[in-house]
């Protein structure tokens, strides 16, 4: 990211009142620069050659406003800037002499990268759109750490007094512009006025117009700091104004606190509507820049009134502080698209699964009919937000809907392990493989498995498998044993992801010795040895989980994905959608439980009581109705941090969410068997099935305490940077 001043996306010709004397202009660079001027719209233009461009930054002509327009304090403080590293364009020279282009003027380095005039960000998909955001607040906050004696600009502004010289400052430019009385104006700068902030002594560098479209990002990336450091602010897309804040308050080291946040913010409309009349009163004099300044004059009066709204606002606000995240429901809001997304999933649930359920209590297998239905009303592959242009958080919510039915998930093609292995070859499948495998598991035509874990080692600790790979000419040779790979008994199973581990006896390597390689299931040596129970049942819904051998299994090089040794990396990107996918379900079910619970608890009688009507079991219900909303708000926090700053960044989160939501669903639906007494095991409802799933989850994808020894680590390592950090 890089703060500069603006400029046009798009080079226009130079407008009639900003043209100037190119060729003075070009004698003076000679020997500085060597540019040719093509004008732009506005105050900057880009100067442009065969060795490159430039940016030349000037005074725009005519009467201008009161300390507006001082392009020298620019050049200064980029200098600054510039020498510390911040991310500023490198400035070049500074011209006083105004007989050359008829003001002063600078330039400085052309920087490439992308500029959104809309402040919706298009074009940015959901998690990036956050992460733009929240790079634009850290640099705004490291620019406010910048010391500004020790970058050489002791002495620069007026120190202390700021918010009572923002205040008369832009009280005198809106007077001084005014073309018609707006009460609403002189009432919010009299507040403003008898406001100020008692303690009025901080002072920093500040941009006096830090938005969105006046900074410039990287062509194509987000800034790998800033992904990781979203791990704590979970921002979701856009994120919510107290998320920023906390980012904010974080980046400056400073408390969690921001005191008189309301007259900061009706500060800021003051502003607005003052610079809104500025700009009409440079259309009324024929010099305004904008091309739509004739409707700048409308906004003045709204302005002022937003901004005697923000009086009314807390005096304080806590961002993170008074209140965890995670206690804010408008930190987990959908976007409209995603909320549009779960109302169509809730109806198709209500009109073609929980009927097909009734028919045989949630073990009717997916019937194909449905899910064409699904697919036709477009609810098809909602987990993969390249595909569905959701996000984790939209989904989140969805599988919770979805979760509600065992087979459900399979309606939408939305079913372990096919999304996470859809996800491996999304995210690191060469061409190739996509169009081989990744293509026909989108259309649901084919169906995959994942082979990691293993009979003979402890699979937990993933480091310990021992399926072998072994080159043999334009050939990988694959030689062990897998089992609990699920689905694999499904006639459409064409291909397994099977983890394999080139042996090197160097520990170091341990975590660069295993790779993933796309197996066909019909390839030569691949034998189905058997299905393996859960709590005794088959567990065959999607095709059961399998005990797998491979021997001598050959595939060419080109089945290996990303390459040798990757394979830590890519389970790594595999299991936190994937395990995010089933802790929602898991919600949805508890939620599912809970009801059955209620519903038996408020028909059945003993000792002369309705079953409810005995405190331990109204206490159940109370308990059940807590850990089950900890459950979504942890689930759905780990949503926005997968978002917003990848897997990586929500490693602690994931983990964390994973160990509750298996802790709770088994808590929920144990009561709810106990409370259905004989009947709560037995086929006549979905109770004893349930809990033999989310016993399950308490050990598939890493088990609890696996995943309690990192949260662990994590959280040692957090405290451990947080106390180095106050040193
Ligand atoms: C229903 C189901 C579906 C599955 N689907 C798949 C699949 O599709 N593909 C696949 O590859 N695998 C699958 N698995 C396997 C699952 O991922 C593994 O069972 C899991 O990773 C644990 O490995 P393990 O069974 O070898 O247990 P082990 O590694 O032998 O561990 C046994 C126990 O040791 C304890 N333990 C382990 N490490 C620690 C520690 N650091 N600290 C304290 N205690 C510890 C834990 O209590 C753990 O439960 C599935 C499992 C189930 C039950």
């Amino acid at each position: 990211i890089k703060v500069v001043v603006k400029m046009e996306d798009e080079i226009t010709p130079v407008r009639e009142q900003h043209k100037f004397n190119v060729a003075n202009l070009q004698r003076y660079l000679s020997g500085k620069i060597r540019a040719i001027s093509r004008g732009q719209s506005n105050p900057t233009f880009l100067l442009r050659n065969h060795r490159g461009s430039w940016v030349l930054r000037k005074k725009p002509p005519g009467d201008l406003l009161l300390r507006a327009h001082q392009v020298d304090r620019e050049f200064r403080v980029q200098e600054a800037l510039f020498r510390i590293g911040f991310p500023v364009p490198e400035p070049l020279l500074y011209c006083t002499d105004v007989s050359v282009i008829g003001t002063e003027f600078y330039i400085m380095e052309h920087v490439q990268g992308r500029i959104f005039r809309d402040l919706r960000l298009p074009g940015a998909s959901a998690t990036e759109r956050a992460a733009l955001y929240v790079a634009a607040i850290e640099v705004l906050a490291k620019l406010h750490r910048v010391d500004v004696t020790a970058v050489g600009l002791d002495g620069f502004g007026k120190g202390p007094g700021y918010c009572r010289r923002q205040v008369s400052t832009w009280t005198k430019q809106y007077k001084a512009t005014a073309h018609r009385d707006i009460p609403a104006v002189d009432r919010l700068s009299d507040w403003l006025t008898n406001n100020l902030p008692a303690d009025d002594t901080e002072t920093t560098l500040v941009h006096g117009d830090f938005r969105v479209d006046n900074l410039i990002f990287h062509p194509t990336e987000v800034p790998a700091e800033t992904r990781v450091s979203l791990a704590d602010g979970c921002a979701s897309s856009p994120p919510a104004p107290d998320d920023l804040l906390a980012i904010y308050c974080r980046c400056r080291r400073i408390p969690p606190v921001v005191p008189r946040w309301n007259f900061f913010l009706a500060l800021s409309a003051f502003k607005l509507a003052g610079i809104a009349q500025g700009i009409y009163a440079r259309h009324l004099l024929g010099n305004a820049s904008a091309p739509d300044a004739h409707k700048f004059g409308d906004s003045v009066e709204p302005l002022a009134e937003v901004g005697l709204q923000g009086r009314f606002l807390g005096d304080s606000v806590k961002p993170g502080g008074s209140r965890p995240p995670a206690a804010d429901p408008r930190l987990f809001q959908q976007t409209p698209k995603g909320r549009e997304m779960l109302q169509k999933v809730r109806e198709f649930m209500r009109l073609h699964v929980f009927p097909a359920e009734q028919v045989s209590v949630c073990r009717e297998p997916a019937s194909t009919l449905r899910g064409a239905k699904a697919r036709a009303a477009g609810l098809w592959n909602l987990f993969l937000p390249a595909v569905s242009g959701l996000s984790q958080l939209d989904y989140a919510h969805i599988a919770e809907e979805t979760g509600r039915c065992f087979f459900a998930p399979e309606l939408f093609n939305c079913q372990a392990p096919d999304t996470g292995n859809m996800e491996v070859l999304h995210m690191f499948g060469s061409e190739e493989q996509k169009r081989r495998w990744l293509e026909p598991l989108l259309r649901g035509e084919i169906r995959s498995c994942f082979c990691m874990t293993e009979p003979d080692v402890a699979s937990s600790d993933a480091t310990n498998m021992e399926c072998s790979l072994r080159k043999d000419g334009d050939q990988y040779v694959i030689n062990g044993k897998k089992w609990w790979s699920s689905g694999a008994g499904s006639p459409h199973c064409k291909v397994a992801i099977v983890m394999c581990r080139n042996k090197s006896h160097d520990p170091t390597y341990r975590h660069r010795e295993h790779s993933m390689v796309l197996v066909p299931m019909d390839t030569a040596g691949v034998e189905l040895i058997r299905p393996l129970t859960v709590f005794g049942e088959d567990d065959a819904i999607h095709g059961g989980h399998f005990e797998i051998r491979f021997d001598d299994v050959r595939v060419p090089l080109s089945n290996i994905i990303l390459g040798e040794g990757r394979g830590f990396e890519i389970a790594q990107g595999r299991l936190g959608p994937g395990r995010l996918h089933h802790c929602m379900r898991a919600v949805g079910l508890a939620e599912r439980a809970l009801e059955l619970l209620c519903q038996r608890a408020a028909e059945r009688r003993t000792f002369g009581k309705k079953l409810y009507q005995h405190e331990v079991i109204a206490h159940w219900i109370a308990e059940c109705r807590i850990a089950i909303e900890e459950t979504r708000l942890l689930t759905l926090q780990a949503a926005r941090c997968l978002d917003v700053g990848g897997g990586k960044a929500a490693r602690k989160q994931i983990a964390m969410m994973k160990v509750a939501a298996g802790r709770m669903a088994c808590e929920v639906v144990d009561r709810a068997i106990q409370v259905h007494g004989a009947a709560g095991v037995s086929d006549d409802v979905p109770l004893a099935r349930m809990y033999a799933y989310v016993r399950t989850l308490r050990i598939a994808d890493g088990p609890d305490e696996v995943h309690l020894s990192s949260i662990a680590g994590m959280e040692l390592r957090d405290q451990l940077r947080r106390v180095s950090a106050r040193l």
